[in-house]
């Protein structure tokens, strides 16, 4: 048998030993044909609500089941955090090798990963301006993995190296390129496969109406759920869900399945930039939900050079909480400017275009520009940073669509020439929203000038622009 389906035979039956029910109705399969892995795919035509396989939570790879929790105290557990706590305990279940209750499942997991993590520099520049390229996080999660991490690692090398007697040795290489690959390796794999798991007893503290508080959402604990993360995902094809129940976790179909068709899981609604920064892959069914980002940066820039930039006026819209680093503008079908442009952003432009009496007036009722509502100005304004932004980018839509090749798959390319031409799919498609939001701004200004009953003639508008020039 082929060493990749002997693995998942293996992992399997480890699997239905550990308590976990399957239907005979799905197989996990072998998809590197179509350059997705291993994936879930339905056997027989399965109804909805069935349960496609039910994991008990013992079987969870999480802190909470690793001997380790046995002996290392929880509140250094605490200190690290749920995401450093399940770096720790991977680690020391893949250290353990054939010891690990895990290790059937390690065997299942990729070792290589094409997450922006693991992009060269050359590979990240193809990127250009995305704003994607500052989410990677690499500088930091080396530091955490320095500073909070390893320390731990050193303090219980005998626990977690335990009976090695090179257990100190090996603690202190954790700071070799070597070992800060493999704690970026467990990284990547809890950013790609792991779930927040919620636990047997609801213990959220729930308001009147009964939502959880997003902190609370934060703080559930990580866990690596075996084939539960074995769905890939589809934008268009979610067919499954996760169910966390007393003892165990139900994977459930949430339409009828038909035989042959993958089973699905949802990833959520992420743009393609952060479908390759957490998942290595994109496909252009996550086009719907791509988005570029405008720096607060470029905002304060672009008053500065109208002359309309205004500390009371960024801190009046501070105390309203809408100063953020960057401001979505993200796709649309069709595209339409109250649909994609972040209505924060809207609001910023405007108070920073009113008159000063107006600024005023409004503060001094604690009211701010309604976001439904751009200006001329306003679109005047959008536009500049439109167009600044798309400057940003190395290359321009017209180039890259010139050189645009079919998306090479996986097998055909190298692994540098696969991903700069999926870095550039997702630049082109950053551009395309640039460009669409630049004609929509042009549009809206022809309308409004055309609503106050002028429209300019070419002739006019050159004599205009003239006499402008003329004036300075
Ligand atoms: C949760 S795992 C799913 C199982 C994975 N295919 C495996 O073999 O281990 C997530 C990873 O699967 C891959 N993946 C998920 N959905 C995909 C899709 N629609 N097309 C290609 N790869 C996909 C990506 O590499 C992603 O990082």
């Amino acid at each position: 048998m082929d060493p990749f389906d002997e693995a998942s035979h293996v992992f399997l039956d480890w699997l239905k030993r550990s308590g976990a029910e399957v239907s005979p109705k799905i197989e996990l399969k072998d998809l590197r044909n179509i350059q997705a892995g291993r994936g879930v795919v339905a056997t027989q035509n399965i109804d909805e609500d069935e349960v496609l396989f039910r994991i008990p939570r013992s079987a969870i790879l999480s802190v909470e089941n690793s001997i380790l929790s046995n002996e290392i105290p929880k509140a250094t557990f605490d200190a690290l955090g749920p995401w450093l706590s399940l770096i720790l305990v991977m680690l020391y279940e893949y250290f353990n090798n054939d010891a690990s209750n895990w290790a059937p499942y390690f065997r299942v997991l990729p070792n290589e990963f094409n997450t922006l993590m693991f992009w060269s520099e050359d590979e990240l520049a193809e990127l250009q301006a995305s704003a994607v390229v500052h989410k990677i996080g690499r500088q930091s999660a080396d530091e955490n993995f320095k500073n909070e991490l390893i320390p731990v690692i050193k303090e219980f090398a005998q626990v977690v190296f335990a009976g090695d007697e090179r257990a100190q040795e090996r603690a202190a290489e954790m700071e070799s390129k070597e070992g800060m690959l493999l704690m970026h390796k467990m990284g990547s794999l809890i950013m790609a496969y792991a779930f927040d798991v919620e636990p047997a007893q609801p213990q959220k503290e729930v308001d009147e109406e009964g939502y959880a508080s997003e902190d609370e959402d934060e703080a559930l604990p990580k866990g690596m759920v075996p084939l539960a993360d074995m769905l890939n995902a589809d934008a268009d094809r979610n067919n499954a869900r996760l169910f966390y129940e007393e003892e165990s976790l139900s994977m459930k179909a949430l339409k009828a399945i038909q035989t042959e068709e993958e089973i699905f899981n949802d990833y959520g609604p992420l743009p393609r930039s952060d479908l390759l920064r957490r998942y290595g892959y994109v496909t252009e069914n996550y086009a719907q939900y791509d988005v570029v980002e405008i720096q607060f940066d470029l905002v304060a820039q672009t008053a500065s050079a109208a002359n309309v930039y205004s500390e009371a006026r960024f801190e009046y819209l501070d105390e309203n909480d809408l100063i953020e680093t960057g401001y979505d503008i993200c796709a649309s079908e069709p595209f339409t400017l109250q649909e994609s442009v972040s209505p924060e952003l809207v609001v910023v432009v405007e108070t920073l275009l009113l008159d000063n009496d107006e600024f005023e007036r409004l503060k001094r009722k604690g009211k701010l520009p309604k976001p439904e509502k751009i200006t001329p100005k306003g679109a005047e304004f959008l536009h500049r940073l439109v167009q600044v932004r798309l400057q940003q980018y190395a290359t321009t839509l017209d180039e890259d669509n010139l050189t645009a090749t079919q998306l090479l798959s996986k097998a055909e390319a190298t692994s540098k020439e696969w991903r700069c031409a999926i870095a550039k799919e997702v630049r082109i498609g950053e551009k395309k929203i640039l460009k669409q939001a630049e004609e929509a701004l042009e549009q809206m200004g022809r309308d409004l000038v055309n609503a106050n009953g002028y429209t300019k003639r070419p002739a006019e508008e050159e004599e205009m622009g003239r006499g402008k020039r003329r004036a300075r």
